[in-house]
This record gives C-alpha cells, sequence and structure tokens, in this order.
C-alpha cells in the first residue's frame, strides 16, 4: 500500500467514524425524542386512568341514589297502574313542586342505571313511562365519559362567574314586622343583638315600627291576605312551620340521615329540575346532621383526587388519620379553658380585651415579611401567566401593592435578603410553604424554629422537596403554598370536575304578603377541598390557635369567648381586617374596624381563593381579601345574624373537621342560651365543601350555626368593600412606614 492508498484509507475511516458518531447522536434524540412522547402518553393515561377510577366510583354512587330513589319511586307506581293496563300519572321523585316529570328529570345514565338494577333485580311489570325512561340509555362507560367531558367544553368559568355576579345584587332587607315579644326575646339573648343584626329584618322591623301580623299569628293574620290564586309559575304553597306564628324551636335533626341532596356539576344544567326541597325526608330541609356521612374520596366511597400513592387515600371516611389523631391529642392538651375571665387574663393578659394583645416580637414581622413575599411571588406568577397565557388566570384581582421587585423587596423587607431574623420566625402562617419561603430568602431563618414549630408542622425545617414543574396541569403555587399536597397528581381542571354543586335551594317564607325563596343565591360546592387537603388546612388552623392563645399573633387576630360556656360564641382567627361582631368595649360598631392590627392572609389562605375564583365558585372581581376562621368546641355555635355590609356579596364558608348544619330563616331568634329558632331549614355542610352565600340567602334569610355536636371549624372568605379596603391598606401602609411599627 503506498502513501496515497493509506492516506484514502484514512480519510475513508474517518468520514466512517465522522458518519457513525452522527448517526449514533441521531439515534440518542430520536430516543430522547421517543422518550418524551412516551413519557407524554403516560401522563395522559396515568389522567384517564384516575378519570376512570373516578368516574366509576360516580356511577357507583348515581346507582346507589338511584336505587334509593327507586325504592321510592316504584311502588307507589306500580301501585297506580290501573288494570286495564294504564300506566299511572307520572309522579315526582321528590315529591317536588316543580311539576318535572321522571323521565324529564333522569339524565340516561341514570335511567341506564335504572334499567340495569331492574334488570337485575327483576323488578316486575313497569309503567310505560318508566319501562321507556329504562330503555332510554346504556351503561356505557364512554357515555358517562362524554357526560363529564361535556363539561369541558362549556366556558364554565366564565358562566358561573356571570351566573354570580348577575346574583350579587344586595337586597335591602325588607321590613319584616314581629311582635314585640319576638323582638325582645331576640334582643335579649342575642350576643349580637347590637350587633350584626343591625342589617336583619328584626332590626328592620324595630327602627320602622311597621305594624306587627305574621308572627303574631293573629292581628292582621298573614294565610288570609295571600293572594287568592297563586301565580302559575309559583311553587305549591308550603307554608313553613312557624310561619304565622311565634317563633318557636324545631324538634332536633334525626341522627346518621344518609346524605341525599341532589348535586351536579356546575354546567349541567339539564338535570337541574329534580327538586328535593318538598320532600319531608329531603336533608335540605330537616337537617340531618349527618353522622353518618361518608365523603366522596374517602376509602370507602372511591378514589378522589390523588392516586392512592401514600396516606392520601388511606385515610379514614371522615378525615381522622393518624396525623390527625395526634393534633387531636395535642390540641386537647392544650384546651384546657380557663373557668372564668379572670383565669383568662392571667393567662392571656389583655386578649380578650378587644384592644392590642401582648406585644409582638420581632418574629411576626420576619413571619409577615414571608408571608407577605410569599403573596408577592403567588401575585406576581399570576401576573407573568397572564402575559403569556392571557385570560388563563380568569380570577385574578391584581393586588399592585404586592407585585414588588426583587431590589423593593430588601427595602421593604430588609430582614429577608439580609440577617436573619433576630427572633423565631414563630411559623405563624402555619405553613412549612412560608417557612421554606423564609428559608430560601433568608436562608438561616429554619435553624431558629423552636423543637415545638416542628412537632406542631411535620416536615417543617426539612429540605424542601423539588418544586414540582413538570406536573402537567397541577397549579405549582398550591402545592408551594400547602393548598394542595405534593401526592395529588390530578390536573386542576380534574379537581374542579369533581366538584359537585347545588344551587337549587329553595325556602319560602312571607314577606310584605308574597312568598318568597329567602335563599335564592345560596350555593353548595362539595369536594372543593381534597381530604389531606383539608388535613392540611386543619394543621394550620390548629398551629394558628395554639399560637394565637399564646398570644404570638398580632393584634385581634386571635380571640376566644370571655366565658367559655356551652351556646357562648367560639374562637375566631381574623386575616385582613379587623371585623366586630358587636359594639366592644371602645364603643365601636360592628363591622370592619381598619385601625386595629391583625395578621395578614397567609399564602394558603391565598391560594385558597384564587382557586375558588379559578374554579368558578366566586366571581374574578371579588377574590376575597380577608378570612375569619371559626373554631367550634361541641356546643359552641354562631348565633342568627346577616354578614355585615362592609364586605362584599358573594362571600363564602368552608368547612373542616364535622359535617354540621347551617340554619337559614328571615326571622331566626334566639330563644334561650344556645337555643334558635324561627326557621325549619337547615343545609349540611359536608367537610371540605363551600356555602356561597349572595342574593337572599345572604341579604334576606339570617343564618346561624346551631351548637355543633362534634369541633368544627371553618374559613370565612370575604371581600371588604372598597371604602374599607382602602382604609385597611392606608393603615397598613402606615404600620409598615413606622419601624417596628409592629
Ligand atoms: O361557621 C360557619 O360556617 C358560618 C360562619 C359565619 O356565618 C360567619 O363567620 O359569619
Ligand atoms: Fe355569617
Amino acid at each position: 500500500m503506498d502513501a496515497v492508498q493509506a492516506l484514502n484509507v484514512k480519510r475513508l475511516y474517518e468520514s466512517n467514524r465522522r458518519r457513525s458518531e452522527n448517526v449514533q447522536k441521531l439515534m440518542q434524540e430520536e430516543a430522547k425524542k421517543h422518550a418524551l412522547v412516551v413519557e407524554k402518553h403516560e401522563n395522559k393515561m396515568r389522567t384517564w386512568r384516575e378519570t376512570l377510577a373516578h368516574t366509576s366510583a360516580e356511577v357507583q354512587a348515581l346507582r346507589s341514589k338511584f336505587q334509593d330513589l327507586t325504592g321510592k319511586l316504584l311502588p307507589p307506581l306500580e301501585a297506580g297502574t290501573s288494570s286495564d293496563g294504564d300506566a299511572a300519572p307520572p309522579r315526582s321523585l321528590s315529591g317536588s313542586t316543580n311539576g318535572h316529570a321522571n323521565g324529564a328529570m333522569l339524565s340516561p345514565t341514570i335511567a341506564a342505571g335504572a334499567a340495569q338494577d331492574a334488570a337485575q333485580h327483576g323488578s316486575g311489570s313497569a309503567p310505560a313511562d318508566v319501562a321507556q325512561m329504562r330503555s332510554s340509555g346504556s351503561l356505557d362507560m364512554q357515555d358517562v365519559l362524554a357526560d363529564y367531558t361535556m363539561d369541558l367544553s362549556k366556558p364554565e368559568v366564565a358562566a358561573a362567574a356571570e351566573l354570580a355576579e348577575n346574583n350579587t345584587d344586595a337586597m335591602e332587607p325588607p321590613p319584616i314586622p314581629a311582635t314585640p315579644e319576638v323582638h325582645a326575646t331576640a334582643a335579649l339573648h342575642s350576643p349580637y343583638a347590637a350587633g350584626e343584626h343591625t342589617t336583619s329584618p328584626l332590626k328592620a322591623t324595630a327602627d320602622t315600627g311597621a305594624p306587627p301580623h305574621a308572627a303574631a299569628g293573629g292581628e292582621g293574620g298573614s294565610d288570609e291576605e295571600l293572594p287568592e290564586a297563586e301565580p302559575a309559575d309559583w311553587p305549591a304553597p308550603r307554608l313553613p312551620p312557624g310561619f304565622g306564628g311565634p317563633a318557636k324551636v324545631f324538634p332536633a335533626p334525626p341522627p346518621a340521615a344518609p346524605y341525599i341532596g341532589r348535586d351536579r356539576h356546575m354546567s349541567d344544567s339539564d338535570q337541574d329540575s329534580m327538586d328535593m326541597h318538598a320532600d319531608p325526608e329531603d336533608p335540605y330541609h330537616t337537617s340531618p346532621v349527618a353522622a353518618g356521612f361518608v365523603p366522596r374520596g374517602s376509602a370507602a366511597a372511591g378514589p378522589v383526587g390523588a392516586p392512592s400513592a401514600d396516606r392520601d387515600l388511606a385515610a379514614p371516611a371522615r378525615v381522622g388519620n393518624r396525623r390527625l389523631v395526634q393534633l387531636e391529642a395535642s390540641h386537647a392538651a392544650q384546651r384546657a379553658r380557663p373557668d372564668d375571665l379572670d383565669s383568662f387574663h392571667d393567662e392571656f393578659p389583655g386578649l380578650t380585651l378587644g384592644g392590642q394583645a401582648a406585644a409582638p416580637s420581632s418574629g411576626f414581622a420576619a413571619a409577615a415579611s414571608a408571608n407577605a413575599v410569599a403573596n408577592a411571588r403567588l401575585h406576581a406568577h399570576v401576573d407573568q401567566e397572564e402575559e403569556e397565557f392571557p385570560g388563563l388566570n380568569l380570577g385574578v384581582v391584581r393586588r399592585q401593592e404586592w407585585s414588588q421587585d426583587e431590589g423593593s423587596k430588601d427595602a421593604e423587607f430588609p430582614s429577608l435578603g439580609g440577617a436573619a431574623p433576630a427572633a423565631r420566625p414563630a411559623g405563624v402562617w402555619g405553613s412549612a410553604s412560608a417557612a421554606r419561603l423564609l428559608q430560601q430568602d433568608a436562608g438561616k431563618a429554619m435553624a431558629l424554629l423552636p423543637a415545638s414549630g416542628q412537632k406542631l408542622w411535620p416536615g417543617l425545617g426539612q429540605a424542601a422537596a423539588p418544586t414540582p414543574t413538570s406536573r402537567p396541569g397541577v397549579e405549582k403555587w398550591e402545592v408551594e403554598y400547602e393548598l394542595r399536597v405534593r401526592s395529588d397528581l390530578t390536573p386542576d381542571i380534574e379537581r374542579r370536575r369533581q366538584m359537585l354543586s347545588k344551587t337549587d335551594f329553595e325556602y319560602y317564607e312571607e314577606i310584605r304578603r308574597r312568598r318568597v325563596n329567602v335563599v335564592d343565591g345560596l350555593e353548595l360546592h362539595r369536594n372543593v377541598l381534597s381530604l389531606p387537603e383539608q388535613e392540611q388546612l386543619i394543621e394550620c388552623i390548629t398551629g394558628w390557635v395554639h399560637d394565637g392563645r399564646e398570644g404570638r399573633l398580632r393584634g385581634r387576630t386571635f380571640s376566644a369567648p370571655r366565658k367559655w360556656s356551652p351556646g357562648k360564641g367560639r374562637m375566631t382567627i381574623q386575616f385582613g381586617c379587623c371585623y366586630n361582631y358587636a359594639v366592644d368595649r371602645e364603643g365601636r360598631k360592628p363591622g370592619i374596624i381598619p385601625e386595629e392590627v391583625v395578621e395578614e392572609l397567609p399564602p394558603v389562605l391565598v391560594a385558597l381563593c384564587k382557586r375558588l375564583v379559578r374554579w368558578g365558585v366566586l366571581p374574578k372581581a371579588l377574590e376575597p381579601d380577608s378570612a375569619i376562621i371559626n373554631v367550634y368546641e361541641p356546643g359552641d355555635c354562631i348565633p342568627p345574624h346577616i354578614d355585615h355590609h362592609d364586605f362584599v356579596r358573594p362571600f363564602c364558608t368552608l368547612s373542616l373537621l364535622s359535617q354540621q348544619s347551617i340554619m337559614f330563616g328571615q326571622r331566626l331568634v334566639p330563644l334561650a342560651p344556645g337555643q334558635f329558632g324561627g326557621s325549619d331549614f337547615y343545609v349540611p355542610l359536608p367537610t371540605g365543601s363551600c356555602l356561597v352565600l349572595k342574593g337572599n340567602g345572604a341579604d334576606v334569610a339570617m343564618h346561624c350555626v346551631p351548637p355543633v355536636s362534634e369541633r368544627r371549624m371553618s374559613i370565612t372568605l370575604r371581600k371588604m368593600g372598597p371604602a374599607h379596603s382602602d382604609l385597611v391598606k392606608q393603615f397598613l401602609e402606615r404600620q409598615r412606614a413606622r419601624k417596628n411599627g409592629w
């Protein structure tokens, strides 16, 4: 081989090597692409598997509901079949007053379930309409999925928000005549007598001095004065007990009634006509404190939310897994209530006086700063998302004051960029996220956390898990701020679809001789919080209560009844603004008190507000900026009231720990400590649900939570009216401007 040949061979070899390298590179790239595609498909598959799992649980639930209903429906129908074979006239499943026929009320899915049930249980000759109903669908998973998928295609968030906005007209409560006796009883017993009742019909009556009639059961009489012929579109008259007579206490609700309320998905308007309200067994009417209620997603009812990867689904039917039991134990240890005001004062000087609480430590400044930064981050994130995907965050109200850039953040919150806070950051926000933010931003904060903080919030102080950026459809900030648990991979949109809503509450009372649905506008949304999310929030609240009792929450954030006795109030935690339920010691009227200090809305609650807006539970313009947390021990209650108009409508309340009922009525009266009368309309509030109050439900009907049978927590989220929110902001700014202003 001569030199030229050798060179050629070498060149050939080189070029082959290069080529094979290129081929390898290409193959690697292809493999990467392939892996990405596979991953994408796997994600999709997982989502579908979850949807399927959820859907089959749904189908089970629907079928068992249907079985309940057919149990009620079929015997009378079959009994009504005359000997010549004529079908009995269709009857409403629930004795509904709206006159819809069965067929119209049942979705193909339910009808299909009926068909299957009938086949399985061999139910004999059915009337024609039932037979037709049974044949009008097939129990096909695809159908069910299609039903659910339909929701997605509608601009439901916008529609729901619009719906809500259309209903926000705040009605002036009409002057409702009440006897002087009834009014006097109310005034005597109501802790709110000079408080939230200011806007109540009762107060209005006293002010206008309108002549008594209905409640007197005598003078003027109410029944005779009703129009002789009811307008055709009105439901048949159903005078509520106590109507036209003096207010009375209704018998205690039957125990352990099953939850059979009619739920629907928000956009599922076509199935809306099934009306349960005239049914005397309707839980919304007769108030079962449904002790046996099993939340969807519990082990008993099938999966919801996260797949069964960890503790989430292993949780027992009620929120109460091992961690919660521990928490309960630690809470019980703290719970020893002072017997009287004096000992309470000894323990927490100044705490119940209505003024500033114990001197805050500089740790609060750090925690407050962390909170502010956390909120700023959340809002900034949403802003950025909006730029990238306009309209994505339908519900965002920009809070300019928090949209600080990194530079100004340091100026505003010096502790964050520089040295660690001098004292414990207190963990007041009850959220490991806030603590993690401190860790990230200040670097050393975690080292200062006391052992107790770590016990209270397990996992606090450990290294943060990697931010879940790669989860398709999961709101990263919900995880970051510990609203959503890390193991919950269910896309946000799917979580939203799992929410069940009831918007057709009815309870008629007489107002100016007309029958009015005084609970019109109420909405109950279930499955807003998954079980593990409820747990996390309960942990947070437990932490806040703990800190509050030790005087570590600023100003009037925490308050407890002056004297603990059954039926006497409950503990409250206020964030965002200070609110007077009744005239305080300084003689200030009920409503927002802008010049009182309270802690800011913690990130976990900001994330919750944003979820409510994103899911269409609240209109985007009304994202709450304040919260009041009520912690009810057994026997605690909230007396009848109408929420103050310093807060805009709609507002909402979320329920935790135990299912209790809330009572609504135009003329609720406290009859004796812890006893309320004047209505028999109750709405059971399942754990993890959100009750929205607006329209008549917020402004015509009063509401109260009678003494609870078990411990309960609620989170009431409200937006301040513009005048008050400006005043509160100004006050905050002044506080911030002052050195060590806290
Ligand atoms: O505890 C509840 O669910 C109701 C609370 C309430 O009515 C209020 O805070 O105004
Ligand atoms: Fe309220």
